[in-house]
């Protein structure tokens, strides 16, 4: 009688393991595994295993925890199977991969990642228009020639909003409908006798004209421009703010504008000396500010407070490690539907793979392994260098830090390319083709126009 109720309550036991196991219910596998370490190879009436049903449902952590614990892999079903074959069975790739015990678990999710593509990718900011010329930089009488010549182009820039013109014959969606408006010496007269405009030396134009190099300049106003402008052609007007104006430009006009915009920002807020507080003259045609005190200890030696900033943010798409999901985030500020890469600040003293691990953890909760550098792309909101990788989860739960992310999900390859093409089955929209988060995704699916 006694051992009969002593079995049913084994019984009853052991249910409980399976089904939790089964369920995907981490903390009572846990829990159970720490009470009663026998269960763990106890198969059930249906002559299968907790390991079995875990991995019969792709349930990795609760796979982890009974491995740890030391549960048999060779356990096989009625049916002569092992954990690893019920999960090989089912697709869940990467419970296999943890069945297969590899010892060195971060080399074999290499695998996962796509191999680079054959071509540098033509990424929106990214088009070198123009050759810098930066030797010419600190040739003073050459670029006081430059700005004195009638067929230089000025770009003017408004509180770092470029001034263009709207080109409706091109209004369709998607399709860059503003161009840079090219001004002329007189235009910008009166501009330039101000002292404190600061104007940046953008580079010549590849192809020499009759006149020999043409050069192009950037320059800001703080001054409401109105009366300028009236003399100018009517239809110009300057960009109402950064996003998202600033991904309407053609990718000749986005390039020219990356490299210009992150200059002048830079002038407008460190117009003084960041070491000692003093006012700072320009020099090298936009890319230096030196202080003007004697005995400053930024001019000794090299100061990186003296030159153009550059702020590098690793943008990461994360896969999955059965390797067909892929992690998306969502930022409150996002339009409705999208989501996109997760990206963050690299910090100080930081490699990018340590930045790429630190931010997915903090962002989503998930452990990234092997991460891999993809391309780069220019960012000027307003000085940001996007690192974008690809890169390899280790775990799967995700826990959002709800003071940056909204929503994370895992979407599948199919919901990816669903959301790529537009489809009425899709469950996200994309971020925009002109954002590297776009080309991550694109990359990974290894969608062409040909597909
Ligand atoms: N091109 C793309 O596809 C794409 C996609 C996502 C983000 N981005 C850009 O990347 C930037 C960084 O991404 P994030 O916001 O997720 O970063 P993040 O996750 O590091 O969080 C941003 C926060 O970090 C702090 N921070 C640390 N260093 C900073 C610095 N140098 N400048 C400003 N803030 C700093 C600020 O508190 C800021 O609010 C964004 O501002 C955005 O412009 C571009
Ligand atoms: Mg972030
Ligand atoms: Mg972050
Ligand atoms: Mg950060
Ligand atoms: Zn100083």
């Amino acid at each position: 009688m006694m051992s009969s109720i002593q079995m049913s309550g084994r019984d009853e036991l052991l249910e409980r393991f399976l089904d939790a196991s089964s369920r995907g219910d981490v903390e009572t596998v846990s829990v159970l595994t720490s009470q009663s370490r026998e269960l763990l190879n106890r198969r059930g009436d249906q002559g299968w295993t907790a390991l079995m049903l875990a991995a019969r449902n792709g349930h990795y952590e609760v796979a982890k925890v009974l491995l740890s614990n030391g549960c048999d892999t060779s356990v096989t079903n009625r049916s002569g199977q092992t954990a690893a074959d019920v999960a090989q069975f089912w697709g869940h790739r990467h419970v296999v991969r943890l069945l297969a015990g590899g010892c060195d678990r971060t080399r074999d999710l290499r695998h996962l990642l796509p191999s680079r593509a054959a071509e540098e990718p033509d990424t929106y900011f990214n088009r070198e228009l123009l050759d810098r010329k930066s030797d010419r930089r600190s040739d003073s009488e050459w670029l006081a020639a430059k700005q004195a010549s009638p067929e230089t182009v000025f770009l003017l820039f408004h509180q770092l909003n470029p001034l263009v013109s709207s080109r409706a014959e091109d209004a369709e969606d998607g399709r860059p409908d503003m161009r840079l408006c090219k001004l002329r010496a007189p235009a910008v007269q009166e501009l330039l006798k101000n002292s404190d405009t600061v104007v940046v030396f953008l580079g010549v134009e590849k192809q020499e004209t009759g006149d020999g190099l043409l050069a192009w300049f950037a320059l800001d106003t703080e001054e409401d421009p109105t009366e300028l402008l009236k003399a100018e052609d009517p239809s110009c007007f300057f960009l109402p703010g950064a996003m998202p104006g600033l991904l309407r430009l053609s990718d000749d006009d986005a390039g020219v504008v990356a490299q210009a915009r992150s200059v002048l920002a830079w002038h407008s807020r460190y117009r003084f000396c960041p070491t000692c507080g003093s006012s700072t003259k320009v020099e090298d045609g936009g890319y230096k500010r030196t202080c003007l005190r004697a005995g400053c200890r930024s001019l000794q030696g090299v100061h990186n407070t003296c030159y153009p900033r550059v702020d590098p943010v690793v943008i990461m798409l994360v896969l999955h490690p059965d390797g067909n999901q892929c992690l998306l985030g969502r930022k409150k500020i996002f339009p409705p539907g999208m989501f996109s890469c997760l990206a963050g600040f690299v910090e100080p003293g930081e490699a990018l793979e340590a930045a790429v691990r630190r931010e997915v953890l903090e962002e989503s909760g998930v452990q990234v392994g092997p991460v891999q550098y993809v391309s780069s792309q220019a960012w000027p909101m307003p000085s940001c260098l996007m690192i974008g990788c690809h890169c390899v989860a280790l775990t799967t739960d995700i826990k959002v830090d709800e003071s940056e992310i909204e929503e994370a999900r895992w979407f599948t390859r199919q919901q990816v390319i669903d959301a790529l093409v537009k489809d009425k089955r899709a469950v996200f929209s994309m971020p925009p083709r002109q954002a590297i988060a776009h080309y991550l995704l694109k990359h990974w699916t290894g969608f062409n126009a040909n597909l």
